[in-house]
C-alpha cells in the first residue's frame, strides 16, 4: 500500500494495495476540494476524447457494491455513470439500496443493470451495447463504473472495450480495481476448479490493477492481514505481471465455474422478520450440500416503526368506530327519548284541555246544582233533584279520580323527561371526552413519527441527544 493511498476517502475497514490509478485518484478527492478535470475524460478538450472505464470486480459479496455506493455518495465532483452486471435474475436491488441513501449527494447520472449471465461471457453482446447506449450521451458523465459480478473473469470484460471499434474510439481502460474479502479470501483461494484451472478469485486478484482488501475489520490481528497482503501481491504480481489496462492475458482463461448459479425469491407480502431469521439460520447452518455464497435482497417487512404506526393506527380506527358507535348510539337515544318527550308533552296539552273541559264541566254542574236547588227547594220535585245531585257529585268524583290520575301520568312524564335530559348531558359529554382521548393519540402519533424519522436506520442511534430510539 503506497503512502499516499492513505488519504484514500475509502470506507473505514478497506486497505488500498498496489499502484494508485485514476480511479483510486479518484476517490482520493476530498470534501471541499475542486473537482480536479479527469485527464483521459478530457473535459477541457472537445468530447472526442475517450471516457475512462474502470473496471471494479471481486469475489460474491467482497464488497463491490459498497464501495460503487461509497464513489457515488461521496463529494468528489465527478459525474458517474455505472454499469451494473448481476449473476442473477432480479434488477433494482442494487439501485434500491442506492435509492436508501436519500438526502446523500449523488455523483450517479446513468445507471444500466445487465442481469442474468457474467460480462465475461453471456452477456457480453449485451456490455458491448451498453456502452455504445452510453456513449450516445457521453456528455452527461464524466467517468464508467463497471461492476461486474462476482464470478467474472476481468481479461475478457477487459478486452471487449478494445475489440469493438465504436467502443474503443469512445472509451479508455482506466483500471482494473480487485475487492478482496480478507475474511473469506483462504476459503477463496482454495477452491478447485475442473482441470486444475485459476479459479476466478485468482484470476480477479492477478487481473488487479488496484486491489483493495476489505473486510478488515473481520480478521483479527495485523500478523494475519499482512499474511493476506502478502498473498495477493504473490499472485497479483506472479500470475499478472503488469497493468491490465491495455495489456492482454497471459492467464489460462476458464469457462465459468457451472456449479455456481443463483435463486431469486419474490413475495408480495410482508416478512414476519423473526421466521424469515429462523428460515435463514437453518438454510446457513444446514445447507446440505449446497454452499451459499452471497445474498442480497430487499426485504419487505413491518418495522419497528412500521408496528408502531400500525398499532396506532389501529388504535385510532378502534377509537373512530367507538367513537362513532357512541354517537350514533347517542344519536339514536337522543332520538327516542325526544320523541317520546314528545309524546308525554302532546298527552300533557291533551290532559290540560281536558282538565279544563272537566272544570267548565264541574262548574256548569256546580251553577245548575245551584239553580235546581233554589227552583226545588221543598218541593215534590226534590228526591229527583237530590238524586240528580248525587249522581252529578259521584259523576263529579270520578272526574277528580281522573284528574289526579292525570295529574300522576303528567309527573311520571315530567321525571322521564328529567331522566333523558340528564341522559342526553352525560352523553354529550362521554363524547367529547373520547373525542378529547382521539385528539390526544393523534399527537402522541405525530410525535412518535418525527421522533421514529430521527433513527438512523443503520446505527439504530437517534440524530437528537436526548432521545432514545424506542421511546
Ligand atoms: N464487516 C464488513 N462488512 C462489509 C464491508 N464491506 C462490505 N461489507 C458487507 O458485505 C456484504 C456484501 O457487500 P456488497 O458490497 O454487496 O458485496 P458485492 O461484492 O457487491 O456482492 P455481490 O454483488 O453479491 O458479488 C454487505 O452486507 C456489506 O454491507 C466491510 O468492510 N466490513
Amino acid at each position: 500500500m503506497s503512502d499516499s493511498d492513505s488519504d484514500l476517502d475509502l470506507p473505514p475497514t478497506a486497505v488500498a494495495i498496489g499502484a494508485p490509478s485514476p480511479a483510486a485518484e479518484t476517490s482520493s478527492a476530498r470534501e471541499g476540494d475542486p473537482p480536479e478535470v479527469p485527464e483521459a475524460a478530457g473535459l477541457s478538450e472537445p468530447a472526442h476524447k475517450p471516457v475512462p472505464v474502470t473496471l471494479i470486480t471481486g469475489y460474491l459479496g467482497s464488497g463491490k457494491s459498497t464501495l460503487v455506493n461509497h464513489i457515488l455518495t461521496a463529494k468528489h465532483g465527478y459525474r458517474i455513470a455505472v454499469i451494473l452486471n448481476e449473476f442473477g435474475q432480479e434488477v433494482g436491488i442494487e439501485r434500491a439500496m442506492l435509492q436508501d441513501q436519500e438526502g446523500k449527494a449523488s455523483s450517479l447520472e446513468e445507471w444500466v443493470e445487465l442481469a442474468n449471465g457474467c460480462l465475461c461471457c453471456s452477456v457480453k453482446d449485451d456490455f458491448v451495447q451498453a456502452l455504445e447506449a452510453l456513449m450516445q450521451k457521453r456528455n452527461k458523465f464524466d467517468y464508467i463504473l463497471v461492476e461486474t459480478t462476482g464470478l467474472a473473469d476481468p481479461g475478457p470484460v477487459a478486452s471487449a472495450l478494445w475489440t469493438d471499434e465504436e467502443v474503443e474510439s469512445g472509451v479508455l481502460l482506466d483500471a482494473v480495481v480487485t475487492v478482496v474479502d480478507a475474511r473469506n479470501l483462504p476459503r477463496q483461494l482454495a477452491e478447485e476448479r475442473s482441470n486444475g484451472a485459476v479459479n476466478e478469485a485468482q484470476r480477479q486478484i492477478a487481473y488487479a490493477d488496484v486491489l483493495l482488501l476489505n473486510k478488515v475489520d473481520l480478521v483479527a490481528g495485523e500478523a494475519a492481514l499482512a499474511g493476506l497482503e502478502h498473498t495477493i501481491r504473490h499472485i497479483n504480481t506472479e500470475e499478472h505481471g503488469g497493468s491490465a489496462a491495455g495489456s492482454s492475458s497471459h492467464i489460462r482463461s476458464n469457462a465459468h465455474d457451472s456449479s455456481v448459479t443463483s435463486v431469486s425469491l419474490r413475495s408480495s407480502c410482508p416478512l414476519d422478520l423473526e421466521r424469515f431469521k429462523r428460515w435463514l439460520d437453518v438454510l446457513l447452518w444446514e445447507p446440505g450440500d449446497q454452499r451459499i455464497y452471497r445474498m442480497k435482497g430487499v426485504l419487505f417487512r413491518h418495522d419497528k416503526e412500521g408496528k408502531d404506526r400500525d398499532q396506532l393506527q389501529r388504535r385510532q380506527d378502534e377509537l373512530s368506530a367507538l367513537l362513532s358507535a357512541v354517537l350514533t348510539g347517542s344519536t339514536l337515544l337522543m332520538l327516542f327519548l325526544l320523541r317520546k318527550l314528545g309524546g308525554v308533552l302532546a298527552e300533557r296539552e291533551s290532559l290540560k284541555v281536558s282538565q279544563q273541559a272537566l272544570l267548565k264541566q264541574v262548574q256548569g254542574l256546580h251553577i245548575e246544582y245551584n239553580r235546581l236547588t233554589k227552583e226545588h227547594d221543598g218541593s215534590a220535585a226534590r228526591p229527583a233533584v237530590d238524586a240528580e245531585v248525587a249522581k252529578l257529585k259521584a259523576s263529579l268524583e270520578a272526574q277528580k279520580k281522573e284528574k289526579q290520575q292525570i295529574e300522576a301520568k303528567l309527573e311520571e312524564a315530567q321525571a322521564i323527561r328529567k331522566t333523558a335530559v340528564a341522559n342526553a348531558e352525560a352523553l354529550k359529554s362521554q363524547s367529547k371526552g373520547l373525542e378529547n382521548e382521539y385528539d390526544r393519540l393523534l399527537a402522541d402519533y405525530d410525535k412518535l413519527k418525527s421522533r421514529l424519522a430521527q433513527v438512523d436506520p443503520a446505527s439504530g442511534s437517534v440524530a437528537r441527544p436526548g432521545i432514545k430510539k424506542d421511546e
